[in-house]
């Protein structure tokens, strides 16, 4: 599905009115009406809604619903914070004021209005929000977050910056935010979608055709994009036919991550696994993983070619560790020529050892934002404050498939295409999951599919595992080993759609 950003809506707005010929008053009025319904779903005439208009559009289309909710007979107070000396929003404050709603802008009647509300549209900011926020504003979004009211947001909750970034620490906390037209990249990013409440994405007679043509490079991962991802399984097959993958860490004390991960590849699809770890980790592995094929570390990487000749897909990194491993970890990255997932201690090598130069297209790289900020020389906050970017500009950079972990995971390809994966919850902020996920890319890399398609699909299937998982035992018990034991409940849900 696509997603847009706030650049781009910009452009679509222009191209509405010069290219389709349509007037924006026609699309504000729209959004009002769709606004009001959805106040109409939940709450009947004899309630009080409070409408906070800002000096933009989005104020506008604040104004849109104070007339049509008063014209139905709601009771409507308007607190309203613009001039309106030109534009749509004009236009809708003279309607207003030909009839008989109650109108103020004086902000210190807020509290008061707050309490004789039951519902608060918050139209003070859209997609038109920029920079910092005054301290007046900050007051009234504090006002607003702690009024306990129910908070329905226009477009976006209001002081939502244009990607993951808050100005202040403050954005209006929403119940439901109604977004106009399309999906903004914004409320998929974790700031907004913990503000957002829930998220609806309202048609206002956008024109069809601009919208399928209008191209952007971030796609939110969607049920049917996963389902179609699917490897296919055939009735005449063997193991030959779902391809053979290769999991390399596992030092002393580290054995479970390479577990986590053979366990992931197995309950996933794959036909034949092979692990490779340290000489004292063989009898673990062995007794944890029977369905796999343990290899010792031997003392010439060079014998390894035989088991690398016909591995279609390699994890390298789970349980690794950054000491004595240079040159094993040099030797994957220079002669592994297949599909291949670097992750946890792997990165931290590239990183370490500085090997930027040799990712290619055929790896896919897992970090979380520390793992990442070591890669990049960015800050943490610098990365999680623009996540999108950030990952492109890293697969674009270095030609690869980039999943930039976090509660909104971006996966990046070296196109320069974003898809935003948001399954997964809390539960899975333990140690161990991303080697789950790293042993699920690598299978259905095996099993045929692309570096992105294999990120795209692990990404949103270990995530849905875990809410599927949480839906009984909540986020506080949910382990990542419970993951690979669940997966078929995740698979499944995919394949219904
Ligand atoms: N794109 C479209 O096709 C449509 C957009 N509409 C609405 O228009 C909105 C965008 O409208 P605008 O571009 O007028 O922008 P907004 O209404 O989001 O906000 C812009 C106003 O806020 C002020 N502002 C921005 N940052 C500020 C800050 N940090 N502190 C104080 N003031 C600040 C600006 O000076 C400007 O007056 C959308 O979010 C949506 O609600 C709708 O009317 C329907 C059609
Ligand atoms: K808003």
């Amino acid at each position: 599905m696509k997603v847009f950003k706030p650049g781009d809506i910009k452009h679509i707005d222009n191209l509405c009115v010069d290219k389709y010929q349509i007037p924006t008053l026609i699309l504000m009025e729209h959004a009002g009406i769709k606004i009001s319904e959805e106040i109409q779903k939940k709450f009947n005439k004899e309630s009080k809604v409070l409408i906070m208009a800002g000096k933009g559009n989005n104020g506008g289309d604040g104004l849109v619903v104070a007339r049509l909710l008063y014209n139905l007979g709601y009771k409507v107070k308007v607190l309203y914070l613009g001039n309106y000396k030109t534009g749509d929003s004009k236009i809708n404050f003279d309607i207003l004021n030909s009839l008989d709603v109650y109108k103020t802008n004086s902000i210190a009647d807020l509290g008061e209005l707050l309490l004789w509300s039951e519902v608060v549209v918050d139209a003070i900011f859209g997609v038109g929000f920029r920079g910092n926020l005054v301290q007046e504003y900050i007051d009234i979004f504090s006002m607003i977050n702690n009024s306990k009211r129910y908070v329905i947001s226009v477009d976006v909750p209001s002081g939502l910056g244009s990607s993951n970034y808050t100005f202040n620490n403050i954005v209006v906390k929403a119940n439901k935010t109604v977004t106009l037209g399309c999906l903004k990249e914004n409320l998929l990013l974790p700031t907004g979608r913990e503000n957002s409440g829930e998220l609806v994405v309202s048609d206002i007679g956008l024109p069809k055709d601009l919208m399928e043509q209008f191209e952007v490079s971030t796609f939110l991962i969607t049920p049917n994009m996963a389902k179609e991802l699917l490897p296919k399984r055939v009735e005449n097959s063997h193991k030959g036919t779902y391809g053979t993958g290769l999991i390399v860490g596992g030092s002393l004390g580290m054995s479970g991550a390479v577990i986590l991960a053979a366990q992931a590849a197995l309950k996933s699809g794959i036909g034949l696994l092979y692990t490779l770890v340290s000489e004292k980790l063989v009898d673990v592995i062995e007794n944890n993983c029977i369905e796999s094929i343990t290899i010792p570390m031997p003392k010439g990487l060079i014998e390894l070619d035989k088991y690398l000749k016909n591995t279609k897909s390699v994890a390298i990194g789970p349980g690794l560790s950054t000491e004595n491993n240079e040159v094993l970890f040099l030797y994957f990255v220079e002669n592994y020529k297949g599909s291949m997932v670097i992750d946890g201690d792997g990165l931290n090598l590239l990183a370490n050892l500085k090997l930027h130069d040799l990712i290619c297209e055929n790896h896919v790289l897992t970090p979380h934002p520390k793992e990442m900020s070591r890669l990049t020389g960015l800050t943490v906050e610098e990365i999680t404050s623009d996540p999108i970017t950030v990952a492109r500009e890293f697969s674009v950079k270095h030609n690869c498939t980039l999943v930039l972990k976090g509660s909104t995971t971006c996966i990046a390809t070296k196109d320069g295409d974003v898809y935003l994966n948001t399954t997964g919850n809390n539960g899975l902020a333990t140690g161990g999951s991303g080697d789950v996920l790293a042993g699920l890319i690598m299978s259905f890399m095996a099993q045929g599919l692309s570096q992105d398609e294999a990120a795209i699909l692990g990404v949103y299937l270990h995530g849905l595992t875990a809410d599927i998982i949480s839906e009984g035992k909540g986020y506080y018990s949910l382990l990542p080993s419970d993951i690979p034991k669940e997966l078929h409940k995740g698979f499944k849900k995919i394949q219904k759609g």
